[in-house]
């Protein structure tokens, strides 16, 4: 469970994020969408606390981030994975290596951190290319392999922010494949950043909605399957043809 309370942040004289209180359940997939600048990225990044908030204070599970020392916190942060636009992946590191990454930062042994990541790997279906480095893999793939990268400290709570952006409408099925079997089977809450509607609408069970800093509405979903296609796209092309006689 998440628990914001009265959270705020500004950046010199900017309110990215005007006091907001927001509680995000276990196990949800929740959604947080609104225009670009309306301080989504800001509110997911408070939730790890990569975003200190001015004011106001953030729970994970029965840690208060906000009351923890910088050491305590990081042993907090081992719980909660999160994965970006952009997967930021070390390019020299094999996939494996990527993946081994957060294990090595908490001192796990060799033998087992080797066995850790073939299970991370084999749950986002790319045991096979654990000796490949990022640039020989797709946009999908490289995304896999960050969340794989996530999950290796088996966290309770996964925070994506933006995480199908970058992604074509195939390789975006693959993502949110792997984030619903992530809800399905590890019992870890998900937070998604998204202005993708067909994201939202596929996976999440809840949604927040932020405009301007402020958090204007919050809501549970029927999430409706993962409809993200190109002939979707194709057909709303169609609808604007300009027919030629
Ligand atoms: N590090 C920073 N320094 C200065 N201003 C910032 C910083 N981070 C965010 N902002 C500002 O805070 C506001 C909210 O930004 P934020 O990135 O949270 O919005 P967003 O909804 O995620 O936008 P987008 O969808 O475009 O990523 C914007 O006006 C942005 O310019």
């Amino acid at each position: 469970m998440i628990e914001l309370r009265e959270v705020e942040k500004s950046f010199q004289d900017v309110r990215a994020v005007h006091p907001l209180s927001l509680t995000i359940t276990k196990g949800q997939i929740h959604g947080i969408v609104g225009t670009s600048g309306a301080g989504k990225s800001t509110l997911i990044r408070m939730m790890n606390l990569l975003e200190k908030p001015d004011k106001g204070s953030v729970r994970v599970g029965d840690k208060i981030l906000t009351s923890l020392s910088e050491q305590a916190l990081r042993k907090a942060r081992q719980s909660i994975g999160m994965v970006f636009q952009q997967f930021q992946l070390v390019l020299n590191r094999t996939v494996a290596e990527n993946v081994a990454m957060p294990l090595e930062l908490v001192g796990l042994p060799k033998k087992e951190r080797k066995k850790r990541v073939s299970e991370c790997l084999q749950f986002v279906g790319l045991l096979d290319k654990e000796r490949a480095y990022p640039s020989q893999l797709s946009g999908g793939q490289k995304q896999r392999v960050a969340i794989a990268r996530a999950l290796a400290n088996n966290p309770s709570v996964l925070l994506c922010d933006e995480p199908t952006s970058s992604l074509d409408p195939k390789t975006t099925i693959e993502v949110l494949q792997v984030l619903l079997h992530i809800q399905k089977t590890l019992d870890v809450t998900i937070v998604i950043v998204t202005h993708e509607m067909d994201v939202v609408k596929s996976i999440c069970d809840h949604v927040s909605i932020m405009k301007d800093g402020k958090l204007i509405d919050s809501f549970p979903i029927q999430p409706q399957g993962i409809q993200v296609n190109e002939d979707h796209y194709i057909e709303d092309l169609r609808k604007i043809a300009v027919v030629h006689t």
